[in-house]
């Protein structure tokens, strides 16, 4: 009933061809049944008549009708599988469209990070791959499904008509029995396959690494090909071998059963049959009737190849589907239900008043968090690794919310706006800041995206911001300048070097706060940057950014000390807060690193001199 539901929206009239096709396609062969009978029954009749006789002339009428249904039957072959398609294509695109509406629903990322949704969406992304198996094609299966039951129940009447009367129903009693119990064996193996969903994708994943360039290096340098195939096999085995059982269980034992009870039953009608021929109370037309009859109203008991699979895995599919609606649905009540407006907030302050915070079912990542960000000014936070500070920017850009607390903009909670809306205020060059596969000019004016409208104007503002971030000369060397893609996989495309790409990103930054964005985030912008282009770009940034309300995470002591105020982070809090000469002073924590840093940076200087 659920794909049922689903099917009206491939279009009224395609889905009406098609059921009239179908119509047409369960008629049919009873129609050859009768008619081929009609011939064998009047065989005798023309025999003795000759030809002319009107006997000769009902055979040949009988036998221009089954001619015409055997034909009619091979020309709507092709007609069924076409409109099939189309209806499979149609319903996908739409289901497809869905799937891709709900994993963008939430302008938080928690929900794209859940184990379950990610099983779902492996699964949903799957089914619709293959086409065989898709929402798609359970619906087109749906539809296949109205010539083969209508097939049978005209057949199982022509046997009660043609014979006695209790013979169609227990055609019908018997094929159908067979059909839910082997359905019903297949919508449990159908779960069974689902529910292998996590091994699946830990081997589409080990198969993915042997297979595309991302990991080519460490496999060849570690030597971890031989480990990385064995591994592959196992995992590839872990999730066959349940639906190989299953399947054992499931299938085997019903097609025996099946098998066996469609032999006793046409045993019977057809012992019958016979024995009535043979008692002149059934002609050789009726026998061959009730013959073939019988076995047409049978055969729905076994595999239906155009519907079964389909329909079950299909089925699935679209549950999988279902279930990622729901659940983005909910993660995007919680991000998106705020009804302010940011715009132009902060103007005076961003605050977190104790925030904390934990991924999900992972230990407490931020406590309590305390933490004051004037409007229009630089702050540098540092910290351990693991100690909170990219999460602490994960929660300002909403991509999480906090478990408990809040932020705030000028006094405003910030889960008063959709978080797209806030999300539009921020830029952010996260530490692993994506490589867009892309023409420059994309890389750099996704900052603020709707500047593509206007090429003109984006070339202007990309070349300016390249510039500034000192990546202009990079690109000026590109083959094909703002043209080139940033990818040696596309003709003409080009490899960068990870400096060269932060600028790049360092770039897009700074178009997204020309675009309007006012908090800019930059999680160590400068670590792959050589130590004379980061004094470089810190003294120029600072300047670019003025009066923009910037934070910057960085390990190197160098660039944090420039910034208006730092404060350094520890087990979720903020342990100390000035400038990097009060904290100098103070001798805490983060005098003790910057000792330690700048201790090592003067022994490296000392053994160069060396
Ligand atoms: N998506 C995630 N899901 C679950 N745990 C996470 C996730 N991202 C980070 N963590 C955990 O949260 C903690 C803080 O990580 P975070 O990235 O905020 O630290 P950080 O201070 O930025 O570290 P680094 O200096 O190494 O970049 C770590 O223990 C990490 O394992």
């Amino acid at each position: 009933m659920r794909i049922l539901h689903l099917v009206p929206d491939a279009g009224w009239s395609l889905v009406t061809s098609a059921v009239l096709v179908q119509i047409a396609a369960g008629i049919l062969p009873v129609a050859f049944i009768l008619a081929t009978s009609a011939v064998v029954a009047r065989v005798p009749d023309a025999v003795a008549g000759g030809l002319g006789s009107a006997a000769w002339s009902d055979l040949r009428t009988n036998l221009i009708l089954a001619a015409a249904a055997f034909f009619g039957v091979q020309l709507l072959l092709p007609v069924q599988e076409l409109l099939g398609n189309l209806i499979r294509r149609r319903l996908d695109d739409l289901v497809r469209d869905r799937l891709m509406a709900a994993t963008q629903a939430s302008g938080g990322v928690a929900v794209m990070e859940d184990p379950e949704l990610l099983d779902h969406v492996a699964d949903a992304k799957d089914r619709l791959r293959t086409e065989m198996w898709s929402p798609g094609a359970a619906g087109a299966g749906q539809i296949a499904l109205i010539s083969r039951y209508l097939q049978t129940v005209l057949a199982a009447g022509v046997t009660s008509v043609a014979f006695v009367w209790w013979a169609g129903p227990a055609l019908l009693v018997a094929a159908l029995t067979i059909r839910f119990g082997y359905r019903l064996g297949l919508s449990v193996f159908t779960e069974v396959f689902r529910s292998t969903a996590r091994l699946r994708r830990r081997s589409e994943y080990l198969r993915t690494m042997l297979l595309q360039p991302a990991a080519a290096k460490e496999l060849r340098v570690f030597g971890l090909l031989p480990w990385l195939k064995q591994e592959y096999t196992t995992a590839a085995m872990d999730a066959a071998h349940p639906v190989w059982r299953a399947r054992r269980r499931l299938f085997y034992g019903p097609y025996i059963l099946y098998v066996l009870v469609a032999f006793a039953l046409l045993g019977v009608l057809l012992t019958g049959a016979a024995q009535a021929t043979a008692a002149g109370l059934l002609g050789l037309g009726g026998l061959i009737l009730v013959f073939q009859a019988s076995l047409a109203a049978m055969r729905i008991g076994g595999f239906i190849a155009e519907s079964d699979v389909a329909t079950e895995q299909g089925l699935n599919a679209y549950r999988s589907v279902e279930r990622i609606e729901r659940m983005s649905e909910a993660a995007a009540r919680t991000t998106e239900s705020g009804r302010g407006d940011p715009a132009g907030l902060p103007r005076t302050v961003l605050r977190f008043d104790k925030v904390s915070f934990a991924y999900p079912g992972g230990p407490p990542v931020l406590n309590d968090l305390d933490l004051t960000i004037e409007a229009g000014r630089s702050l540098a936070i540092v910290g351990l690794n693991g100690a909170g500070k990219t999460t602490l920017v994960k929660l300002l850009a909403r991509l999480y919310e906090p478990t408990s607390g809040a932020i705030t903009a000028d006094g405003v909670d910030i889960r008063t706006f959709p978080a797209t809306a806030w999300q539009r205020r921020v830029a952010a060059i996260f530490q692993d800041f994506t490589h867009f596969e892309l023409p420059v000019r994309d890389n750099v004016a996704f900052g603020a995206v709707e500047m593509l409208t206007e090429p003109e104007r984006a070339d202007k503002v990309v070349r300016a911001a390249l510039e500034k971030a000192g990546a202009a000369d990079v690109v000026d060397r590109l083959p094909r300048g703002l043209e080139t893609p940033l990818s040696r996989r596309y003709a003409g495309g080009a490899e960068l070097s990870g400096g060269q790409w932060q600028r790049i990103a360092i770039a897009r930054a700074l178009v997204a706060v020309e675009g309007g964005a006012s908090i800019l985030v930059l999680d160590e912008p400068t670590a792959n940057l050589d130590v004379r282009s980061e004094v470089a770009f810190f003294e120029r940034f600072l300047d670019l950014t003025r009066g923009v309300t910037s934070l910057v995470i960085s390990h190197r002591f160098s660039t944090v000390r420039r910034a208006d105020r730092i404060v350094v982070l520890e087990h979720g809090r903020v342990v100390e807060e000035g400038t990097h000469e009060e904290l100098l002073a103070l001798d805490g924590r983060y005098a003790e690193l910057f000792r330690l840093q700048a201790a090592r940076f003067t022994e490296e200087e000392v053994e160069g001199c060396e």
